[in-house]
């Protein structure tokens, strides 16, 4: 004991010395990612967090654009430079950018993720190699032709979901209700789990582990980075019980192979014959219900914000669904050609889209020196394109704050300048499918009810997606069938 007090000053200076040692590697380090000549304008930010905050901030107060519209006013209207999350960005801001990265990804860039969501979910091959693997079978699942049996069980979920949480109430909170029934969904298409009680178990998992994603990424007991971590675990495991007892049904001919995406996923083999092994296939349909319900709810959420506000809107899509439900015997299901006949309100979908991208925009990383617009990208940059910064520019969207539906009729927008699914060889392999749910959904509430919003005034937050900081809640007013 005597030993260690006497060792104790030299123990606090060597441990000093070590802090300011990192301190200044992590500082040079910062500086020497921006001493290259020619890189595009814009501010490195603090040593370390660079200008995560403010890119972060400016989310949870509710104008996330502002981060990237002031810097684009003060630098480039093409590119600027920034630090986020401890990385040198050379953030695109226009549809040329989006075009330049999307189609060059494996050639000049390729995907990324901060470590944050790597921990999360944690791969077990080559991570690249998975992301094409999933690419290259997802289409399979989620292309127009197989999802035309799903339309049904669509409007059976939808259905059932008005029935329990939204019919005989005068007021509901929508955020929480679009995701329950996004997620009720995917569990049954998906997995083929109908029991409310399993979904409802299966759900709080999902929901610590999508508020830990774009968390601060420290993992000690009770962060919600470390509750996310757990969450996952969970999840996996839970997925695995499934896997295994699908196993089981397929074997006893309980369970068919074309019944959900699982019995896809465990039928089918790759060129050598052999079949996924249960964690990939835990892995995939976690990245499936992860990448799927969160952004359709946000979508389905703000579909419902700007239906109350814009009565004519609302009108017009009551017109167009009304004239399906007249179509219809009673108690008929939705089918193909119900959809096909949902032009306005896709359009109307894709203008909130437009003004409220579910998703901001996405990461990549250069694998290669390149020049883009006369500046200098070194490799190892991290390069993120921006949803509402194309989508907002008068170019290619007139008066680009008024909803206007029309701007999707014909031809619709120049390719490039609107990305709410992305672009290129990463392009959402779920779009398909969402606009199923959405227009299922669209359906199913408007031909029950028209509504009002409680709070007129209430904020939108983005973290990291756009909701309404109180979930929306609205008054219902039921039509008279
Ligand atoms: C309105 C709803 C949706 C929106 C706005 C949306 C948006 C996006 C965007 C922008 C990307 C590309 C990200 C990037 O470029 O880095 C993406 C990727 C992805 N989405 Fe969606 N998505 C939606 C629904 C869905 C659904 C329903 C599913 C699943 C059924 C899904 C599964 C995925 C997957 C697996 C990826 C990763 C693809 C890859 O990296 O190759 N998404 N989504």
């Amino acid at each position: 004991m005597e030993l260690f007090l006497l060792y104790l000053p030299y123990l606090l200076l060597a441990f000093v010395f070590s802090i300011v040692l990192s301190l200044q590697i992590l500082f040079f380090k910062h500086k020497s990612h921006y001493s290259t000549e020619n890189l595009p304008p814009g501010s490195a930010g603090w040593p370390i967090i660079g200008e995560s905050l403010e890119f972060l901030s400016a989310g949870w107060k509710g104008h996330p654009q502002s981060f990237v519209l002031d810097r684009m006013k003060k630098f480039s209207t093409e590119c600027f430079k920034t630090s986020i999350l401890g990385e040198p960005v050379a953030l695109m801001c226009r549809a040329a950018g989006n075009k330049f990265l999307f189609s060059n990804e494996d050639k000049l860039v390729t995907g990324w993720w901060p470590d944050s969501v790597k921990k999360i979910f944690p791969a077990r091959s080559d991570q690249k190699e998975e992301a094409k693997r999933l690419r290259r079978l997802l289409p399979q699942f989620l292309k127009p032709e197989a999802l035309k049996s799903y339309i049904g069980t669509m409007d059976i979920v939808a259905r059932s979901h008005f029935v329990s949480a939204w019919e005989n109430k005068e007021e509901v909170v929508v955020f929480p209700l679009a995701k329950r029934y996004t997620f009720w969904l995917a569990c049954r298409l998906f997995m083929s789990l109908e029991d409310p009680n399993h979904i409802a178990g299966f759900a709080h998992p999902f929901q610590l582990l999508a508020s830990g994603i774009f968390s601060i990424p420290i993992d000690l007991p009770g962060t919600p980075f470390n509750r996310a971590i757990k969450a996952s675990n969970i999840i996996r495991k839970q997925i695995i019980k499934i896997i295994k007892q699908r196993k089981i049904d397929l074997t006893e001919k309980v369970a068919t192979q074309t019944q959900d995406i699982l019995s896809h996923m465990l039928t089918i083999t790759n060129d050598q014959g052999y079949h996924m092994d249960d964690l990939d296939i835990a892995d995939k349909i976690l990245g499936l219900l992860i990448g799927g319900h969160d952004t359709a709810s946000v979508a389905i959420t703000f579909v419902i914000f700007y239906l109350a506000e814009l009565p004519h809107i609302y009108n017009m899509v009551y017109e167009e669904q009304m004239e399906i439900v007249r179509s219809k015997a009673s108690g008929e299901l939705l089918n193909w050609d119900d959809i096909q006949k949902m032009k306005y309100s896709w359009n109307v979908a894709c203008e909130v889209m437009r003004l409220m991208p579910p998703l901001q925009g996405g990461f990549r990383e250069a694998i290669q020196n390149f020049t883009y617009a006369g500046f200098f990208v070194p490799k190892g940059w991290k390069l993120y394109w921006n949803a509402y910064s194309t989508h907002t520019n008068c170019e290619h969207f007139p008066e680009p704050e008024k909803f206007d539906p029309t701007r999707f009729e014909g031809n619709g927008p120049a390719p490039y300048t609107y990305v709410p699914f992305g672009g290129g060889p990463r392009m959402c392999p779920g779009k398909e499918y969402a606009r199923l749910e959405i227009l299922v959904f669209m359906y199913n509430i408007v031909k029950r009810f028209k509504w009002e919003k409680v709070l007129p005034k209430e904020n939108i937050i983005v973290n990291p997606m756009p909701t309404p900081s109180k979930g929306l809640p609205i008054r219902l007013i039921p039509h008279h069938l």
